[in-house]
Formats: C-alpha cells, sequence, structure tokens
C-alpha cells in the first residue's frame, strides 16, 4: 500500500508505450548517475564548448555538446562548424559498452547487441524552463536504436507516432537514472519534451537542478 509521505517509493513500471520503445526506469545507480555528470561537465568546456543550436535562425531553449560527431540541425560533422571549428570529442568506448547493456536491459538479441556501434551521442541540458519541441531523430543514415539517458530533474517527455506530431502520443515521466531506448517501428516516432520539474532531481545524483539527457546513436556515416 502506498501511503502519502513515504520515504520508499514504490519501484516504478517498466513500460512499453509503442513497439519498439522501452522505458526502463531507475536503470542507472546514483553513484553511475554522479559520474556520467562529471564528464558531462568534462564535455561541456569543450573542445567544442555547450551551446544551443540554432534551428532556422532561432536558438534552441536546450544546450547541447555532442561526442564523435557534431550535431547541427539536419547534418553531422567532425568540426563544430557552426561553434568554434574546433572536432569534437571522439566516442568513448564506456559509452558503447554502456549502450550495448542498454539495448540488451531492453530486450534485443544478442546479435543487435553485439553490432550495436553507437558513434555520436548528444548531451542536452535543460533548465527549468527548456523544452525540446516534437521533432524525429532522421539526420542518421541509419536505422539502429537510439539510446535515452536522463539524470537530474524529471522531466515529461512525449513519446508519439511515426506520421506527425499529433495524437496519438504517450506522456512518460522521465526521472534521473531512467532509460528509454526506442528503434525498430518507433526509430522514426516523433518525441518532445513538454516541460521540466524543478527540484525533483534526486539527492546524490551529481546535478542540483536543471536535467541532462544523454542520446546515443549511429551515424551511418564513414568518415
Ligand atoms: O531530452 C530528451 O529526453 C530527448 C532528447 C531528444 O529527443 C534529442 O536530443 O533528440
Ligand atoms: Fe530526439
Amino acid at each position: 500500500m502506498t501511503t502519502l509521505f513515504t520515504l520508499d517509493p514504490e519501484p516504478r513500471e517498466r513500460s512499453r508505450p509503442r513497439p519498439d520503445a522501452v522505458h526502463v526506469p531507475d536503470w542507472l545507480a546514483l553513484d553511475q548517475q554522479r559520474w556520467v555528470v562529471r564528464r558531462f561537465r568534462e564535455w561541456a568546456a569543450g573542445p567544442v564548448p555547450i551551446r544551443a543550436a540554432k534551428v532556422r535562425g532561432h536558438e534552441m531553449s536546450v544546450r547541447t555538446v555532442c561526442l564523435g560527431w557534431h550535431w547541427q540541425p539536419y547534418k553531422y560533422t567532425r568540426e563544430a562548424t557552426d561553434v568554434n571549428g574546433a572536432r569534437v570529442l571522439p566516442f568513448p568506448d564506456w559509452m558503447v559498452r554502456l549502450g550495448r547493456r542498454a539495448l540488451e536491459e531492453a530486450g534485443y538479441s544478442e546479435v543487435e547487441v553485439a553490432g550495436y556501434t553507437p558513434d555520436t551521442a548528444l548531451a542536452n541540458y535543460y533548465d527549468e524552463h527548456a523544452r525540446m519541441g516534437m521533432h524525429q531523430d532522421k539526420d542518421e543514415h541509419s536505422l539502429a536504436p537510439i539510446v535515452s539517458l536522463s539524470i537530474g530533474d524529471a522531466c515529461t517527455f512525449r513519446f508519439g507516432n511515426t506520421e506527425n506530431r499529433n495524437k496519438p502520443y504517450t506522456d512518460l515521466m522521465l526521472r534521473s537514472g531512467d532509460l528509454f531506448v526506442f528503434g525498430g517501428a518507433s526509430r522514426l516516432a516523433y518525441h518532445g519534451v513538454t516541460r521540466i520539474h524543478p527540484a525533483t532531481a534526486p539527492e546524490g545524483c551529481g546535478l542540483d537542478a536543471g536535467r541532462i539527457n544523454i542520446t546515443m546513436r549511429m551515424t551511418g556515416l564513414n568518415d
């Protein structure tokens, strides 16, 4: 039975909002979250500093730093030609291993797991006012699954359909440590972040305010 002021909330259930999309609550432990937040702070410092990408001349409210390949709306490049021209940091081996473990957790086959070699990550920072409009991740030339990790404040994540930005969609609460994987029939589903819930980051996650989201992807690009 749940009571109002319970200290240990009930474990949250795993869900599949659509075929080939899975939400795994509390996947990363607090010490792992803290470790990733430390890495995020290193990435954000450069060589390509974290920045708000411009979409059709308008700065996004989310700030992004990339690994492996630099994303700017509609393309991936090795050098951040829209920031300072520097080459982005390499994609770390530990993140490839983490991505494979995420697919395993999400129920992908051994062959799919072994073949998963993400080569770019977009690490986003949301302050309490930041949002991300409904969009498809379609600048990649590969339809390999996307692995998403969340740390810090919770958000409302809207996961929709592959046709358009409108209903049907499912609103999920992504909290610190949660994993979300979308591939296969959901790889091109529209999705976005409709709000950040301030002051919901758990003690010890390494982030006092705001939310970090990391998505790893396969670009399908060669040098
Ligand atoms: O912040 C999130 O959970 C989603 C981020 C996202 O959709 C993206 O970076 O393309
Ligand atoms: Fe996205």
